[in-house]
């Protein structure tokens, strides 16, 4: 059974200078003291929103106290204002950051598309990286095979598919990270916000694409500042405010707090 489990867990950006190694430390220790008391013992105080300071040092508290447990069946949404931590949390999820600061535990093969053209290189011909990425996630010749035909026809790209990746536009670029980032079948799959890019046309393929891919997998967490791609996609939701969980339950239900706090901003 696939889960994530976030107990306690905070993320802080790394600002190397002045004494910030200190404070993390400072942030390690009192974890579990609250950073809403004003000013705490060891001098961390809330300077305002998500923005900590201890003595000369000022950094960003991306995520608070997360506590967050997500099991199989589930698609998680994160939504929230821009700086929220959504993109971040998505990101410790992935593995790309990491923190002492509380615990994150994951049971589950990962897949995380965040970013369309990671892992490409621009030196190579779109063809040349797909059967690259093939061999990279292990696959055997058929496979590889397949999986060329597979991603050629989704990215429609002619004859640019055996050009370097260099000479593509941004646009041409994504139709193939897109093609090759949706070809694994992960039992987690972790989504920022990019598939939207593209042409018109390209979005109705890669939303076809994508509703194939997450029918595939046990746990789902995506961001959106769509709210119907939520709305239609996910099955809870959990609204972010300053690095903090603000709300978190049935999809519909959130989303309409959240639609209804907008109406009055
Ligand atoms: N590399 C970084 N270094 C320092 N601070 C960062 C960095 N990336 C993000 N932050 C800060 O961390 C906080 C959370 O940012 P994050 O990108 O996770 O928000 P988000 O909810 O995804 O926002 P958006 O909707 O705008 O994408 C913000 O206050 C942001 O300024």
């Amino acid at each position: 059974m696939a889960s994530i489990r976030l107990s306690d867990y905070s993320l802080v950006y790394p600002m190397f200078h002045g004494s910030a190694r200190s404070f993390k430390k400072s942030l390690v220790r009192g974890v579990r003291q609250s950073l809403s008391a004003s000013q705490r013992s060891d001098g961390v105080q809330r300077v305002g929103g998500n923005i900590v300071s201890q003595a000369d040092t000022t950094m960003v508290l991306a995520l608070d106290s997360l506590t967050l447990s997500i099991g199989s069946g589930e698609r998680i949404g994160l939504i929230g204002h821009n700086g929220a931590g959504k993109s971040t949390l998505l990101r410790a999820l992935a593995g790309i950051y990491e923190s002492p600061l509380g615990t994150l535990a994951i049971d589950g093969e990962i897949h995380a598309l965040l970013d369309p053209q990671s892992g490409m290189n621009p030196d190579l011909t779109g063809r040349e990286n797909i059967r690259q990425y093939g061999q990279m996630i292990g696959l055997d010749r058929k496979a590889i095979a397949r999986l060329e035909q597979d991603v050629e026809a989704f990215a429609e790209l002619g004859a640019f598919l055996d050009l370097p990746v260099r000479l593509y536009s941004s646009g041409m670029a994504i139709r193939v990270g897109f093609g090759l980032a949706t070809a694994p079948r992960p039992e987690i799959l972790l989504m920022d916000e990019w598939f939207m890019a593209g042409d018109h046309h390209f979005q109705d393929k890669a939303r076809e694409r994508l509703t194939r891919l997450i029918e595939h997998v046990r746990i789902l967490v995506m961001t959106s500042h769509s709210l119907p791609i939520l709305r239609s996609w996910c099955t809870r939701i959990v609204w972010m405010k300053s690095g903090r969980i603000h709300q978190d339950g049935p999809a519909d239900a959130i989303i309409d707090a959240y639609e209804a706090e907008q109406g009055q901003a």
